[in-house]
């Protein structure tokens, strides 16, 4: 590995942009060297850009020797293609949430990571590097709260991309309190469930919104999380874990108080990309660090079969209308 990481990335819309930003001009220790997608002209408009590599298949993208580390911003479809081919070259990759659309998929990047023997897998949670969630980790871990009993959340979403479906409220949305939450009890799912609630005349399409989904772990906590996918006021992420003797609370990103006209009132983001642009960047120094030391420390294959696995179990949960069991593989060691 040279000391400045060379990057291939596949995927060059919304965020896969957003990061070729960030590698390019944040992180001192990596270099964007080729991209592919495949949608061509949106690789070659930003291979223009920086005057890099426009490769015709992400295949070929993974395949160039200069190419030290790939980071996967496709589809959700296409990410544990990707990945699999990544761990059979050898090399790095960083893949955007989720590491893939189901759990056998997962389990099948598991074995190929397992067999080479080390990991080269890291998955796009970068809730854990928001310096909220990771406040209320160390405060739950000093023991001041007590044992945590439960978890509080709500994920609440202006919009959603066209061909949203009632499904991505758990894979693509979901998903991020699905990992958040285990990391911060450090425990396992045993069940999850989907309840039914009043629907929001907000929805911008034919699917389900809101929807509260709940999860048990083994030691017993409950974790109840709502999702509004669309509609809502603002972009709004919530969480609040209460203890046997105190609680902790997601902080509000910084922002102005304003007190005017009898009022007194701070400006809420309004997607994604504004709310944790910090995090992005704590991640991706973490990762370029972890790598330079050797592999990579942070959520694993491992961490993306458990959400998998837990957003299968919601799935089948609407559909049963009853709780499901969450069911693990045995965890290799490498995790
Ligand atoms: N961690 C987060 O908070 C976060 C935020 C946004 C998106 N994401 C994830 O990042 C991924 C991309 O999201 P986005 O919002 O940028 O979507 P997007 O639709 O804007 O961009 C996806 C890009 O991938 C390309 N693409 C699709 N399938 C491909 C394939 N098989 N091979 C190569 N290129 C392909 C598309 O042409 C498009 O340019 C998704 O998996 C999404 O879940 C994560
Ligand atoms: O892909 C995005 C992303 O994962 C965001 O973090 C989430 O809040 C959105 O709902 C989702 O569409």
């Amino acid at each position: 590995m040279s000391k400045e990481i060379k990057v291939g990335v596949i995927g060059c819309g919304a965020i896969g942009r957003q990061h070729i930003a960030r590698l390019m001009n944040t992180i001192p220790e990596t270099r964007v060297v080729a991209v592919a997608d495949y949608y061509q002209p949106s690789a070659q408009a930003v291979a223009e850009q920086y005057g890099i590599t426009c490769c015709a298949t992400g295949e070929e993208l993974i395949a160039r020797p200069e190419v030290e580390a790939v980071l996967v911003t496709s589809a959700d479809p296409s990410h544990a293609g990707y990945v699999l081919e990544c761990i059979k070259a050898g090399k790095f990759v960083f893949c955007e949430k989720p590491l893939a659309q189901t759990a056998q998929e997962c389990e099948e990047i598991i074995r190929a990571e397992v067999a080479g023997g080390r990991r080269l897998v890291q998955v796009g949670f970068m809730r854990r590097y928001d310096r909220g969630y990771a406040a209320m980790k160390q405060a739950i871990e000093s023991g001041e709260i007590g044992a945590p009993l439960m978890i509080h959340s709500c994920h609440r979403n202006m919009s959603q991309a066209p061909g949203f479906a009632t499904d991505y409220a758990v894979t693509r949305v979901a998903i991020h309190e699905i990992d958040i939450s285990r990391w911060l009890l450090d425990d396992e799912y045993a069940t999850a469930q989907v309840l039914a609630v009043r629907q929001s005349k907000n929805t911008q399409g034919d699917w389900l919104n809101p929807q509260i989904m709940m999860l048990t772990t083994r030691s017993g906590q409950r974790i109840d999380v709502e999702v509004q996918t669309d509609g809502a006021y603002a972009y709004d992420i919530q969480c609040q874990v209460v203890g046997e003797d105190g609680t902790v609370s997601l902080p509000d990103p910084s922002a102005v108080v304003k007190r005017a006209g009898a009022a007194c009132s701070f400006p809420i983001m309004t997607d994604w990309s504004q709310r944790f642009i910090e995090a992005y960047d704590i991640e991706f120094d973490a990762w370029a660090k972890a790598l330079l030391n050797g592999a990579p420390d942070g959520p694993s294959a491992w961490d993306g079969y458990v959400a998998c696995v837990t957003g299968d179990a919601l799935i089948l949960s609407r559909q049963t209308g009853k709780p499901e069991a969450i069911e693990l593989m045995e965890k290799p060691s490498i995790y």
